[in-house]
């Protein structure tokens, strides 16, 4: 489907601009590279899954000692409760040798008994800071644990403490004034992604086990494609978003997942069953998925949107391998097809961020939330303040709250339209045993800021989060670059178990999570 005249011209109108402040920032930028690389992971024990991990713990063939060094690691800003965990570490013999029923009670008790866990700074932990990157919160520390933080440690994940978020969890990298900036592992000089981006770094370089994150564009998925991590966005509604930050207003609740992030396929299910607590019944976790039944689709880009960058060819290679792999394992035929609206993604989804609830009342302003109660942040002067290094905010969070005064009162008809058809189509083809492959994103990580010049290319994932469907992200190696690859496998609503399965598979197909270090 070729793009009409207007939308070629609107496309290069875009990167044309794009192009040219590009090209201002790279001549204001300082040419200095940090080529540090981790190193390579010793302890075996941190290679672990959660579920290995869990089960070494009960048969008291592990001990927990956490490596100062390993947390104290530049690339991510994070505060952790150090002391807390070694305390409630301490607790794990006792719990275990008071457990008369035997390995099998302890396994169904706790099943994450012992096992470290990072938790997304947006997110309340009891005791931890929870600012979401804004100075004006700094010194805010929460009172209670989300409820999908406390179901964790009720199955016995020990906290290690919270991790760094863009400002307001609203961008595709993780920097503010108040923590800094968090760094990729596999290099230092590119984005973890973001919004939880802090949980992406940390987990990739095996400073916890399992992690935490929200997603309402991407904020789960982008930081685990960048790191070379899984992560899942569960169908909509099904973990409870309750004492995070910011908290939800206008049709937010519908469009945002809480959900499991970590380096090995195999615990995504059980953190998910756990996560999604008085829910977890409604996903069938426990029935068998014969991956031979499926029916497969693989949709290789967006098919040309003026917006979003084309897609890296070692990203299209890279999925076409994951059919034939499919093709060859499974015995099945996956099919190529694309949809007309997803050109239309960014639109789509910007339109319905900014939709009212049922009560009409519209979603808490993005400016207002960057200030402080009844003071919302004037963009133009923090712009002024930006130039002469004095403002609290980064650009991006600043830009958002310029361009959100630009966004038209009523949403465009035209939108609507395209979203119910995309949504119809999508949901007609995949059914109850489709799983559709999708580009997590156009490109490998981008070097720090980058994603100011390319804002859209978030969309990959942010429509998924319109449709309301179950994506995982699942890893596929390192690029030329030695940054990592991955894919969406995104279902029908509810039926988180088919990614999930196929998740498992294509680990071990492509390898699934790198040691950063490794040489
Ligand atoms: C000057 C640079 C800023 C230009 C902004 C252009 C508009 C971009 C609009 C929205 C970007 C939102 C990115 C959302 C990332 C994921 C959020 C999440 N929590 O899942």
């Amino acid at each position: 489907m070729a793009l009409s005249l207007l939308e070629r011209v609107q496309a290069w109108l875009f990167r044309a601009l794009m192009g040219a402040l590009f090209g201002l920032f790279q001549a204001l930028s300082s040419r200095t590279c940090d080529r540090r690389k981790l190193p390579p992971i010793e302890n075996p024990l941190l290679t672990l899954s959660a579920v290995q991990l869990a089960r070494k713990i009960r048969r008291r063939e592990a001990i927990l000692n956490f490596h100062p060094k390993l947390l104290l690691y530049r690339m991510h800003s994070y505060y952790y409760k150090f002391a807390a965990a070694l305390q409630e570490a301490s607790q794990v013999d006792k719990l275990i040798e008071e457990e008369t029923g035997g390995e099998e009670v302890l396994a169904d008790r706790l099943p994450l008994l012992g096992v470290p866990l990072s938790v997304k700074e947006s997110f309340a932990l009891q005791g931890m800071p929870q600012t979401t990157g804004l100075v004006s919160r700094r010194g805010v520390v929460a009172v209670v644990d989300a409820p999908p933080v406390a179901l964790l440690k009720r199955a016995g994940a020990i906290p290690l403490g919270v991790t760094n978020t863009s400002e307001l969890c609203m961008w595709s990298e993780s920097h503010n004034h108040l923590y800094g900036i968090t760094r990729n592992p596999y290099d230092l000089e590119r984005v973890p992604g973001g919004s939880s981006g802090g949980e992406g770094s940390l987990l990739a370089s095996a400073g916890a086990v399992i992690g935490v994150g929200s997603d309402i564009g991407g904020s789960i998925r982008m930081p685990c494609f960048f790191n070379g991590i899984f992560g899942h966005k569960t169908t909509s509604g099904l973990v409870s978003s309750d004492n995070q930050h910011p908290p939800v207003s206008g049709r937010f609740e519908e469009y945002l997942s809480l959900g499991p992030m970590c380096r090995y396929a195999e615990d995504l299910l059980p953190m998910l069953q756990i996560m999604a607590g008085p829910n977890a019944h409604r996903l069938s976790l426990s029935e068998k998925v014969d991956l031979k039944k499926l029916r497969f689709f693989t949709v290789p880009h967006d098919g040309g949107s003026v917006m979003t960058s084309p897609v890296d060819s070692q990203l299209l290679q890279v999925q076409r391998q994951v059919v034939e792999q499919l093709e060859a394992d499974l015995g099945v035929k996956v099919e190529e097809v694309m949809f007309h609206e997803l050109r239309y993604a960014f639109q789509i989804w910007d339109t319905y961020m900014g939709l009212p609830d049922d009560e009409g009342a519209p979603p808490q302003r993005f400016g207002d939330l960057l200030g402080t109660p009844g003071h919302p942040v004037w963009p133009v002067w923090e712009l002024v303040k930006w130039m002469v290094g004095k403002s609290d905010h980064t650009m991006a969070a600043i830009g958002l709250a310029m361009i959100e005064k630009a966004q038209p009162a009523a949403a465009p008809a035209s939108i609507l339209r395209h979203k119910e058809k995309l949504q119809r189509e999508v949901e007609e083809l995949l059914g109850a045993d489709g799983v559709l492959l999708y580009p997590t994103h156009p490109n490998v990580a981008p070097k720090h800021h980058h994603p100011l010049f390319r804002p859209f290319d978030f969309a990959y994932t942010g429509i998924i989060n319109i449709l309301g469907l179950p994506v995982t992200q699942v890893p596929l190696g390192l690029s030329r670059e030695g940054l990592p690859m991955g894919v969406q496998l995104i279902a029908g609503k509810l039926q988180d178990r088919l990614p999930l399965a196929l998740a498992l598979h294509l680990e071990r197909s492509f390898g699934g999570w790198r040691d950063p270090g490794a040489k």
